[in-house]
């Protein structure tokens, strides 16, 4: 993957409302136009990595691109999942991402418990995977940093 680690942000827009959220893994989803300008080379799959909401504190997370094979959406999506339990929604502010890791490629699933077996064994992995010093660098790049600093028109 030579486009890894890969960053990018953009507004949070409304999914397919699957419910995820009442399956327990909520995912923010990006406009077609962050996952239009992906590079040609992030091929589809799951990934883990770093991501922010606005200007909060940056946590794990893991992401999903793709068509999702279970739900056979005609549109490809990229969804991502935050290892952190929000107060509330945050729908239409910026997500902040940083990819830097790949874990496998989309797949189908006989039924809905084996994709929410195999998302948490994802979630699972990615925990362990972003520990490592060369991924926890990542944290700490300056593309979180940067947005966190106020916006400012001042002289
Ligand atoms: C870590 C992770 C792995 C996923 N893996 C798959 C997969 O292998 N196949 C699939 O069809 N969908 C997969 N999904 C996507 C879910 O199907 C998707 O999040 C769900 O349809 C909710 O969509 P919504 O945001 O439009 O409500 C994955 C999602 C996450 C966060
Ligand atoms: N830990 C989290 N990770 C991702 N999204 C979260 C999280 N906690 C709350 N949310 C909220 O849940 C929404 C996604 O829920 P989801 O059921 O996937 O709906 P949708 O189909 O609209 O994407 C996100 O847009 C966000 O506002
Ligand atoms: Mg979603």
């Amino acid at each position: 993957m030579r486009h890894l680690p890969y960053f990018c942000r953009g507004q949070v827009v409304r999914g397919f409302g699957r419910g995820s959220k009442q399956l327990g893994i909520p995912t923010a989803n990006f406009p077609e136009q962050v996952v239009d300008n992906l590079p040609a080379d992030i091929s589809t799959g799951i990934y883990y990595g770093w991501a922010s909401v606005g200007s909060g504190d940056v946590h794990k997370m893991v992401v999903s691109i793709g068509w999702n094979p279970y739900y056979k959406n005609t549109k490809k999506s990229m969804e991502t999942h935050i290892m952190h339990t929000f107060k509330e929604d945050f729908y239409g502010e910026i997500l902040n991402v940083a990819i830097v890791g790949y874990l496998r490629p989309e797949k189908n699933f006989d039924s809905l418990e084996s994709l929410i077996s195999a998302i948490q064994g994802d979630i699972e992995e990615a925990k362990k995977q972003l520990d490592l010093p060369e991924h926890l660098k990542v944290k700490e790049d300056n593309f979180f940093q940067v947005s966190k600093s106020k916006i400012m028109n001042g002289h």
